[in-house]
């Protein structure tokens, strides 16, 4: 039985008219952030050679040099690859979603203003993530400014709300953050990459679910051996 259907027959039971629509929110939840976010840390890694140099030297310190052997990428492994973590982290929060939205259900005040019930709240991860307070040099790709995050006891960086906050934030965030560990992992072990196409800018006015590319990139990838 695969998660999907797992969740589907919970669904069911409460409400069966609903669950197409819940099928097709997981599908959209799990698949259109964390493809994109796969894609821009790969192009961040590859316009920066430094860290480009850096993940390939760890990633052979565990796995060894060369991309033949067949491996398995254990949690252990993974504790020994904190930059690549970084590099993802700091690429939600450079491509993180324009707003998360909530419906006011009991009138807030917030300074001197009062927000009906029935109005629709807005806040930006996009925007927070800019902000200098939070993070200095905000439009700088640093990934060793996760260092300070305590990700061992799963928390982030203060103002960083890429994946919602409370009652309703993502469910799927630690999920995402290893299946896009492992992805880069394995292509960087298996595969010698460069970018053929400078990095695209983001498209500009994208409000729901991460930032996606204003253009193509293109990325050779020949076989380590
Ligand atoms: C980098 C990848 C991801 C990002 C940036 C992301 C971001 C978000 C955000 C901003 C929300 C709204 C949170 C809120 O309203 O406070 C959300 C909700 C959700 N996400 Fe993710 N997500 C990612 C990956 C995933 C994955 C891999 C899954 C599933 C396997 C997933 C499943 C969900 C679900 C089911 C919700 C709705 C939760 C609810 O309304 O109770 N997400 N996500």
């Amino acid at each position: 039985m695969t998660l999907m259907q797992a969740l589907l027959d919970i669904i069911e039971t409460e409400t069966s008219e609903q669950s197409p629509n819940y099928g097709l929110l997981l599908l959209w939840a799990s698949l259109s952030n964390a493809v994109p976010i796969a894609f821009w840390t790969i192009g961040f890694v590859l316009s920066q050679p430094s860290i480009h140099k850096a993940i390939m030297e760890s990633i052979s310190s565990v796995f060894g040099t060369a991309g033949k052997d067949k491996i398995k990428v254990s949690e252990d492994d993974l504790k020994k690859l904190p930059l690549i973590k970084w590099c993802i982290l700091e690429t939600i929060r450079l491509r993180a979603p324009g707003a998360i939205t909530r419906k006011v259900l009991k009138p807030v005040k917030i300074l001197n203003f009062t927000v009906p019930s029935g109005d629709l709240l807005m806040l930006s991860p996009f925007w927070l993530h800019r902000n200098p307070k939070y993070f200095p040099e905000p439009e700088l790709f640093k990934p060793e400014r996760w260092k300070e995050a305590n990700l061992e006891k799963y928390a982030f960086l203060d103002g960083f709300v890429a994946f919602g906050s409370g009652k309703y934030q993502c469910p799927g965030r630690w999920l995402a953050m290893l299946e896009i560990e492992m992805c880069i992992i394995l292509l960087f072990y298996y595969y010698d990459c460069r970018l053929l196409d400078p990095l695209p800018k983001q498209r500009s006015l994208h409000l729901l679910g991460v930032q996606q590319p204003e253009g193509q990139c293109q990325i050779e990838y020949t076989r380590r051996t």
